[in-house]
C-alpha cells in the first residue's frame, strides 16, 4: 500500500461495511457497466448476518423445530429418540452454515461481479474520499459517484455496576456456542432475547432466567402473538421477569476464553426485584448501535450517531447526492432483508446517476420502508407480520377494523396434531386495504408474504375474496380471516 500522501485510488462507487446491504449495493451499482467498484471490510465479508447472527442462530433453531414436528406425528413420533436434537451435530450444521467463520466464497463473489475487495477500516475525509486503514498502512480512496456506508450497528451492552467486567455473552457468543452452560441468564425482551431463549433451552440449558425491563415480551409485534410466545416459555420452565433490570454482578473468576465459551466461573446477579441469582452465563441481548465511531462523519459535517437517509438512501445534511447509507446505520428497519432492498434501490439510483439516467419512479425510492415491513421471529411459536400493528395503526391515525381468527384449518391439522395459532389482519376502513397482517403459529413463516403482497399492492379486501387458498393449506386460513366480515 502507499502511504497517506500518495495519489488517491479512484473508483467509482466505494461501499464502507460488507455486510449484506454493502455487498448488493455495490453489486447493483455497477451491474452491467464498465464501472468499479470497491468494497470495504475490516472484518468478514458477509457481515453480521452470514456469520454471528441470522445464519447461525436459525441453523440452531431449526432442528428442534423439525424433531416437534416429527413429535407430533402419529406414525413418525414412535421412531424418534426420547433425546432430544444431537448437540454435537447441530452444532455441526451451524458452523457449516457460517463457513467457520471463512469469507473466502464470498470474496470470491464479490471478485465474479467486479467488485474490488478491500481488507481494512474505512473512514470518511471529507466529501467523495475515504481513508483505508489495514495491516499495511492508510490508503487514500476517492470515488468518482458515490459513497454508501453500510457498516452495521454493534451490541449494546449497558454501563451497569460489574456487567461489563463480567464479560457476557453477546450475541455473536450465543449464536455461536460451543459449550452449553447451566444456568443462563439473558437479558432484554427483544427479538434476540426471545430467540436466544428459545434455543438456549432446546439445546440443554437447564435453568433460564429471561429478565425483561418492561412489562411484556417483543413490545414491538401484535401483544396476543408476544403473550404465546410468553406463555410456551412459562410453560418449559423459563423464569420470565417482567419489570426488572441488573442492579449489580460480580464474578470473581473471568476468563477470556474466546466467542461462544463460557468466560469464567459462576456470575452472581443481584436484579432490581430484590432476587440474587447464580449464573453460569449472562447473555446481554439490550440493543444495538449503529456502527458509525471513528467514520468521519464529522468531515462531511454529520454528527456522530444516528443517520437520517431520504427514500433515494442519500443521508440527509449532505449536499451533491454522492453519499448514501443502506442497511442497520440507515437507522430504518435493522433486518436483513429490508437492508438488503434499500441496497438494491440505492445501487440502482448510483448507476441511474452515473449514466445521466433519470430516478424518477417507484424503483428509486425504498418506500416499504414506510408501514410495509415484513419480519418473522423464528420463536416458539414463531411470529410472521408485516405492516403495522393495530395499536401503531391508530397511533398512525388510521381508522381501522381487525380481523381475527384462529389457524384452525384442515392444512393446520394435517401440519401436526398439536398445531395452534391466530392471525389478525389490520384494515384501514378509509381504502378497505391491508396495513398489516400477523400470523403466530408453527411454521408461519412462509404464510407472510403473501400479505406483504397484498399490502404493498393494496389490493382491496372484496378483491382478496377471489385470491382462492389451496385445499387443504395453512393458507385457508385467510378464508376465516376474510369470512369473518361476511354481512
Ligand atoms: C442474533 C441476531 C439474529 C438476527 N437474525 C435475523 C434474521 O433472522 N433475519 C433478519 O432479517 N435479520 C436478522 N438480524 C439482523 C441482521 O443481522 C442485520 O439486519 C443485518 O446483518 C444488517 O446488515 P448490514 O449489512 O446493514 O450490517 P452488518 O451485517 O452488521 O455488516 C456491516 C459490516 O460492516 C463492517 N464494518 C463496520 N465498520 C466498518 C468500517 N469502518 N470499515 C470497514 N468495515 C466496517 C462490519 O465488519 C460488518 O461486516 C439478526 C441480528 C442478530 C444480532
Ligand atoms: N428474526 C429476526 O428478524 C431477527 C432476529 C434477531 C434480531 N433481529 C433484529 O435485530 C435488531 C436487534 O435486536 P435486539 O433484540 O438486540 O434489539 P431490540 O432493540 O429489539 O431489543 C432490545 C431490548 O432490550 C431492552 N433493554 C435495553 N436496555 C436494557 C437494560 N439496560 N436492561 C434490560 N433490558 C434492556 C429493550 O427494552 C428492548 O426490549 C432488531 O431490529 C431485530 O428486529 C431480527
Amino acid at each position: 500500500m502507499s502511504g497517506p500522501t500518495a495519489a488517491p485510488d479512484d473508483y467509482d462507487v466505494i461501499v464502507l461495511g460488507a455486510g449484506p446491504a454493502g455487498e448488493n449495493a455495490a453489486q447493483y451499482a455497477i451491474a452491467g457497466s464498465d464501472r468499479t467498484a470497491a468494497l470495504v471490510e475490516h472484518e468478514l465479508v458477509g457481515g453480521e448476518c452470514s456469520y454471528w447472527a441470522c445464519m447461525p442462530s436459525k441453523a440452531l433453531l431449526r432442528p428442534t423445530q423439525v424433531l416437534a414436528t416429527a413429535r407430533n406425528m402419529p406414525g413418525v413420533a414412535d421412531k424418534i429418540s426420547a433425546h432430544g436434537v444431537d448437540v454435537p451435530a447441530v452444532f455441526a450444521r451451524r458452523d457449516e452454515f457460517t463457513h467457520r467463520r471463512d469469507d473466502d466464497s464470498q470474496v470470491q463473489w464479490a471478485r465474479s461481479v467486479g467488485i474490488d475487495v478491500l481488507r481494512g477500516t474505512g473512514a470518511l475525509a471529507g466529501p467523495r474520499t475515504v481513508t483505508l486503514t489495514g495491516a499495511d498502512g492508510t490508503r487514500i480512496l476517492h470515488a468518482r459517484h458515490a459513497v454508501v456506508l453500510a457498516t452495521g450497528t454493534v451490541p449494546v451492552v449497558p454501563d451497569l455496576p460489574g456487567l461489563r467486567a463480567a464479560r457476557p455473552w453477546t450475541s455473536r457468543d450465543a449464536t455461536n456456542l460451543t459449550e452449553i452452560p447451566h444456568r443462563v441468564l439473558v437479558v432484554g425482551g427483544g427479538v434476540v432475547a426471545c430467540e436466544t431463549a428459545t434455543w438456549l433451552r432446546q439445546l440443554g440449558v437447564e435453568e433460564l432466567t429471561v429478565s425483561v425491563r418492561g412489562d411484556r415480551l417483543l413490545p414491538r409485534v401484535e401483544p396476543f402473538a408476544a403473550q404465546r410466545v410468553a406463555d410456551r416459555m412459562t410453560h418449559k420452565g423459563l423464569d420470565v421477569r417482567y419489570g426488572t433490570e441488573i442492579r449489580a454482578v460480580q464474578r470473581p473468576e473471568v476468563d477470556d476464553t474466546g466467542v461462544g465459551r463460557i468466560h469464567g466461573g459462576p456470575a452472581t446477579v443481584d436484579l432490581s426485584d430484590g432476587s440474587t441469582l447464580e449464573v453460569d452465563e449472562i447473555v446481554v441481548a439490550t440493543g444495538r448501535r449503529p456502527a458509525s465511531d471513528g467514520l468521519g462523519l464529522d468531515t462531511v459535517g454529520l454528527p456522530d450517531g444516528h443517520l437520517r437517509v431520504a427514500d433515494d438512501l442519500t443521508v440527509d445534511g449532505v449536499d451533491g447526492q454522492w453519499l448514501y447509507a443502506v442497511g442497520d446505520l440507515a437507522g430504518r428497519a435493522a433486518l436483513t432483508h429490508m437492508g438488503k432492498y434499500q441496497a438494491r434501490v440505492c445501487g440502482d439510483v448510483i448507476a441511474a446517476r452515473a449514466e445521466g439516467r433519470s430516478t424518477d419512479g417507484p424503483r428509486f425510492r425504498a418506500s416499504a420502508d414506510h408501514g410495509q415491513v415484513p419480519q418473522v421471529i423464528f420463536t416458539v411459536p414463531e411470529i410472521a407480520a408485516v405492516g403495522r400493528t393495530a395499536e401503531q395503526a391508530r397511533t398512525d391515525g388510521f381508522d381501522v377494523a381487525v380481523l381475527e381468527a384462529d389457524i384452525d384449518v384442515a392444512g393446520a391439522a394435517l401440519a401436526r396434531d398439536d398445531y395452534a395459532g391466530h392471525a389478525a389482519l389490520v384494515v384501514d376502513r378509509a381504502t378497505d386495504t391491508l396495513i398489516g397482517a400477523t400470523f403466530v403459529g408453527q411454521e408461519v413463516a412462509e404464510l407472510v408474504h403473501a400479505a406483504t403482497i397484498a399490502l404493498v399492492g393494496q389490493v382491496p379486501l372484496d378483491l382478496l375474496w377471489h385470491a382462492v387458498p389451496s385445499y387443504p393449506t395453512i393458507s385457508e386460513v385467510w378464508l376465516r380471516l376474510l369470512e369473518s366480515r361476511r354481512p
